[in-house]
């Protein structure tokens, strides 16, 4: 019988997982059947720990203690901001390694030392407030956003029907509730969903690997998201050419979104039920918060799988995604009907044209988004499932949606200043999404020998020059900038096309302050010497 270690009430060094990190941690019980600790952060973040990823307190603190020498907060600057520590390539992975291997408790050598100063320096910060409020402030935030956001979408469809689809024009007349639902709308969606499902799974293209697990283990993923879409574009050209009227899908839009909700929200449901029942490792960090709303809506389980059928993986890259790009299809189709034209509008067709052209490049390099926060460290819940199957698809193509009924005639130089700018916001996103992809991939790729990094103390380096110097997340300038070019063939009468690049900067700049303290608490004072050589955010020399 294993002895319990540490009493509830204990403070002690966790381990944060995936990393080498220790925090003070106050144990708050253990459990003789999964021999797990339920541990409480400073932040209030909740975890169940392994024994052998818990220290007792005191032997962190004299270790601290006898190197109080080497603390003083002069030599602590001088030494993180040396640029010593910013390596080249061929000499950082060596660094790396050595990094990781140094926090190794059982090392005693004085790098080791000077790592751990590094550990024990990256505290979580208490809350101002305290825990209780922030659980409080999660947890109404969780209530308001599960209502908001479908709410949202209803509105948003509801305005774009308007002849003038101003703010001044609200509240949008409401449909009778009855013909918000229609059980053909249901079944189209059902099918396509079932249909992008079939061409998943079928053993075509490569497998993939994920990055590495807290468990050490690497998930495979059928990455043929290309082949999808062209299967996809075949079967629609064949639908439409067969005589099936893909208008059907402008003139009962509500009515497919609606369906669209239904089918995400049983899907949340299903998954927060299976989520109650997986064991702790494979569990997202956050989303288990014990409030059923909260993990419902945010997401327990980190990579729900049927067999090897990955539902996030899945969701994210096919039903909605080449959905997105069907829907936009038929908005042209729509567009010539209503105003008797024999080709779509060059407005329609930029549009039509640039988000394919996003939608694709993301399926041929569809491998990278295994290395993206959603795939790595996000659960799957309502917030993703109605992301991907509702938000994608039924917001994000509104700008084809708005120019069916609000022709936008484009002179030649406007035309070439938008592709112009939408080349522009591609080749940022495109490069600095494979440059990051290729070097977590392959940190020692020879390709990548030229770019400085910076070590860290889990052994993964950060890049510090190249794109990933420019900015902290030059792929989101590069998208933002894109989404610019996708806004601008509606022109300036209305802020509804302007929609995306509103919400999109929002979602942005957002998912940036949360991927910062992210990778603080992963890499501590790294990261903050990445953050003092890198200085902006965004946007160089403005954000
Ligand atoms: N259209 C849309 O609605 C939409 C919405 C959101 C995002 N996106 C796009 O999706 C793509 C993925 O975005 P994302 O939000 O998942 O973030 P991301 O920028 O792909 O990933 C952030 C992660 O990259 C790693 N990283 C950060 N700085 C680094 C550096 N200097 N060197 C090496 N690695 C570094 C860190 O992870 P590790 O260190 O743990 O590897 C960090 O957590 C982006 O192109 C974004 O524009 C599109
Ligand atoms: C307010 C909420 C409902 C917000 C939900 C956010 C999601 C819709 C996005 C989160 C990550 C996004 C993402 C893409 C689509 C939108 C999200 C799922 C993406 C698949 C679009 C194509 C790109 O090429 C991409 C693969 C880089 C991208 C990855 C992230």
């Amino acid at each position: 019988m294993p002895t319990v270690r540490f009493q509830s009430g204990e403070m002690v060094m966790g381990r944060w997982p995936g990393s080498n990190l220790y925090y003070e941690v106050k144990v708050l019980r253990f459990s003789p059947k999964s021999q797990l600790y339920t541990v409480i952060y400073k932040d209030g973040t909740e975890l169940e720990l392994k024994d052998q990823d818990i220290k007792s307190a005191t032997g962190f603190r004299t270790r601290s203690r006898s190197r109080s020498r080497s603390r003083s907060p002069a030599r602590r600057r001088s030494r993180s901001r040396s640029p010593a520590r910013i390596t080249r390539r061929s000499s950082s992975r060596t660094a790396a390694v050595a990094a990781a291997a140094a926090i190794t408790e059982s090392t005693p050598n004085s790098r080791r030392d000077a790592k751990l100063k590094d550990v024990l320096e990256v505290r979580l910060k208490p809350l101002v407030g305290g825990p209780k409020t922030l659980i409080i402030f999660l947890f109404v935030g969780a209530y308001f956003w599960l209502l908001f956001l479908p709410a949202w979408v209803l509105f948003l469809l509801l305005q774009v029907t308007l002849v003038d689809p101003s703010l001044a024009n609200f509240p949008p007349p409401l449909p009778p509730l009855e013909t918000l639902f229609d059980g053909q709308a249901l079944g189209i969606v059902l099918l396509w969903t079932l249909f992008q499902a079939l061409l998943y799974i079928l053993p075509v293209g490569k497998l993939s690997e994920g990055m590495p697990l807290r468990t050490g283990e690497r998930l495979k993923y059928r990455t043929n998201g290309f082949f999808a879409i062209v299967v996809s574009a075949v079967a629609v050209a064949a639908a439409v050419y067969q005589g099936v009227d893909l208008t059907y899908i402008h003139s009962n839009f509500l009515q497919l979104a609606v369906a669209s909700f239904l089918g995400s929200f049983l899907l949340s449901v299903y998954l927060y039920v299976r989520s109650r029942y997986v064991p702790p490792d494979q569990l997202a960090l956050g989303g288990n918060s014990g409030n059923v709303v909260y993990d419902f809506f945010k997401g327990h389980e980190l990579n729900p799988r049927i067999k090897n059928f990955d539902l996030k993986f899945f969701c994210e890259m096919r039903p909605g995604l080449i959905g997105w790009c069907v829907i936009n299809f038929a908005m042209a189709l729509a567009e010539m009907q209503e105003q008797h034209l024999e080709a779509p509008s060059h407005a329609m067709i930029l549009v039509n044209l640039f988000q394919l052209l996003y939608v694709v490049d993301g399926l041929w390099n569809e491998e990278a988004i295994l290395t993206t926060m959603d795939l790595m460290h996000d659960g799957f819940g309502f917030m993703l499932a109605f992301g991907d199957l509702v938000w994608v698809p039924f917001t994000y193509s509104l700008q084809a949606y708005y120019l069916v009924t609000h022709p936008n005639p484009l002179g030649l130089p406007a035309l070439i200043a938008i592709v112009a700018i939408k080349l522009l916001g591609f080749y940022i996103f495109r490069m600095s999404n494979s440059q990051k992809n290729a070097f977590r991939r392959n940190p020692s790729d020879p390709k990548l020998a030229h770019l400085k990094t910076i070590p860290t103390a889990t052994g993964k380096s950060l890049l510090v020059s190249g794109w990933w110097g420019v900015v902290r997340h030059p792929n989101y300038l590069g998208d933002l900038i894109m989404a610019l070019a996708w806004s601008l063939p509606c022109g300036f009468s209305h802020l509804l096309p302007w929609y995306y690049m509103i919400y999109f900067i929002i979602l942005l700049v957002h998912r940036n302050s949360r991927d910062m303290s992210e990778c603080r608490r992963k890499y501590g004072s790294a990261w903050d010497e990445y953050c003092q050589t890198v200085r902006y955010r965004i946007i160089p020399g403005i954000y």
